[in-house]
């Protein structure tokens, strides 16, 4: 019997969306993923309309990190819009020599000026033999959600919580066997879109 499960499809259209500014913190362990799952999240949010310098790209460490990171991107951009800095992060910037993202930043966080309108944050935890990805998985998830409903800017969940290598790599489109899975990060990017677009209403 087929699977039930699965997102109903997207919008097929975003009128607005060429005003929108979306914001992308991803982690940076299991990059076989990470790659992919962002590389999809900028396609579904170019393809909605977003212009590509008005996505802004950053990187932490691991998915414990992507609360804060995502909440620290959130207030640096309403800073910006408010007092017009220059560079979107300035001195405390997430991103850091070291940190580069998976894919180049594809906007240029200095130059637009509104507030990020959404942020998406993308890692991927997988079991391993420790109560260590549970921690993170309910920490990190439980932190994503309060980020946006206290700031009122739609943070979307992006976090595999994966019991084997096999479940992330099919997640992120990059199966081993024939079924190449798919991308959830093309998910993402449209919910980024359709929830920044209800909020600014
Ligand atoms: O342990 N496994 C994982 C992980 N651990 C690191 C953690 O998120 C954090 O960066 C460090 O503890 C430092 O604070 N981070 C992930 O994104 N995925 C994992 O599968």
């Amino acid at each position: 019997m087929a699977s039930i499960k699965g997102p109903a499809p997207a919008p097929t259209s975003f009128p607005g969306a060429e005003n929108l500014r979306i914001g992308i913190v991803h982690a940076r362990w299991n990059e076989e993923c990470i790659t992919p799952l962002v590389k999809g999240c900028v396609e579904s949010i170019t393809k909605a309309g977003v212009k590509p310098e008005n996505i802004v790209i950053e990187s932490v460490p691991g998915s414990w990190e992507l609360p804060f990171g995502v909440s620290r991107l959130i207030s640096a951009s309403q800073v910006q819009a408010s007092s017009n800095v220059s560079d979107l992060m300035g001195a405390t910037s997430l991103l850091d020599d070291n940190s580069k993202p998976a894919t180049p930043t594809t906007g240029s966080a200095g130059k637009s000026k509104a507030a990020l309108d959404a942020v998406i944050g993308i890692g991927v935890l997988i079991k391993g033999s420790t109560m260590h990805f549970e921690y993170i998985s309910e920490s990190c998830c439980s932190g994503l959600m309060r980020i946006g409903l206290d700031t009122g800017v739609p943070v979307i969940l992006g976090v595999l919580t994966a019991l084997t290598e096999d479940q992330a790599l099919e997640r992120s489109g990059v199966g081993r066997g024939a079924n190449k899975g798919h991308n959830h990060g093309l998910d993402w990017g449209s919910a980024s879109v359709e929830m920044a677009l209800k909020t600014n209403r």
